[in-house]
């Protein structure tokens, strides 16, 4: 496996990319999201005839969302779930909201019964995750973690603390993680497998280092 980096070095990369070298954050979201529908359906663990979507407001749930669209756009059936105060989303979750409203993917609500789908995609929270987790988003996680549908985590599975790989009041239980760009130290420990699942790492065109080594 490639370089594990801190959640910390992962904020600062994105940052990097976007803001001095200049890749505009959509066509990160967007390669990101490509890049982790392929494991999904590349991934015989998964059964992908029902899936659930959960978004987070962030840029983690808006990758989910673009996820959300590509299953959509290649005869999927799919449904989103939003969890958080839409009011708070960021620009880009925003965005993909929007795109997706185009397609009419159909929304449910925090009283799903999560029993319906044979996949659930955690995008609640990746590498924002600041403090532990309560509320409606214990909730679904902890729905997500009792129902009979395997999860593929975006990034970080929610709740996972990417650093210590201690689970932050509850964490998504995932039986494979799709990681942007390098895997964090965190999801490496030992006690963070029963977590994360199988691990695939996306190269999104996040580099550390000399990034035309792409190290
Ligand atoms: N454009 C970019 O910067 C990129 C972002 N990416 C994705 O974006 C993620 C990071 O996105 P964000 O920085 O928006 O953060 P997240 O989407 O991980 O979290 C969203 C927000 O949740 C809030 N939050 C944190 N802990 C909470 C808690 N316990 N309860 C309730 N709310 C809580 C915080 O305000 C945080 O900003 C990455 O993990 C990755 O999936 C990737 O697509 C790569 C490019
Ligand atoms: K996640």
């Amino acid at each position: 496996m490639t370089h594990a980096i801190t959640v910390e070095e992962s904020r600062q990369l994105d940052a990097k990319t976007i803001n001095e070298i200049g890749i505009p954050s959509l066509v990160l979201m967007e390669r990101a999201g490509l890049k982790i529908y392929e494991n999904m359906i590349s991934n015989n663990d998964l059964d992908l005839s029902s899936t659930l979507i959960l978004a987070g407001t962030g840029n983690n749930g808006g990758d989910a969302l673009v996820v959300a669209r590509l299953l959509v756009t290649h005869g999927y059936k799919v449904h989103t779930l939003t969890v958080g105060n839409p009011a708070h989303a960021s620009d880009d979750h925003v965005t993909q909201a929007k795109i997706c409203d185009y397609y009419q993917i159909p929304k449910v609500f925090l009283d799903e019964n999560f029993d319906k789908y044979t996949t659930i995609v955690d995008g609640l929270f990746g590498s924002g995750l600041s403090r532990n987790v309560g509320g409606d988003f214990a909730t679904v996680i902890d729905k997500a973690n009792a129902s009979t549908a395997k999860c593929h985590a975006i990034d970080i599975p929610s709740g996972l603390n990417g650093d210590t790989g201690e689970v932050m009041g509850t964490a998504i239980k995932a039986t494979s993680t799709s990681t942007v760009a390098y895997p964090k130290v965190g999801m490496l420990k030992d006690q963070a497998k029963a977590y994360t699942g199988r691990i695939f790492v996306d190269d999104i065109g996040i580099y550390r280092g000399n990034q035309f080594e792409g190290d």
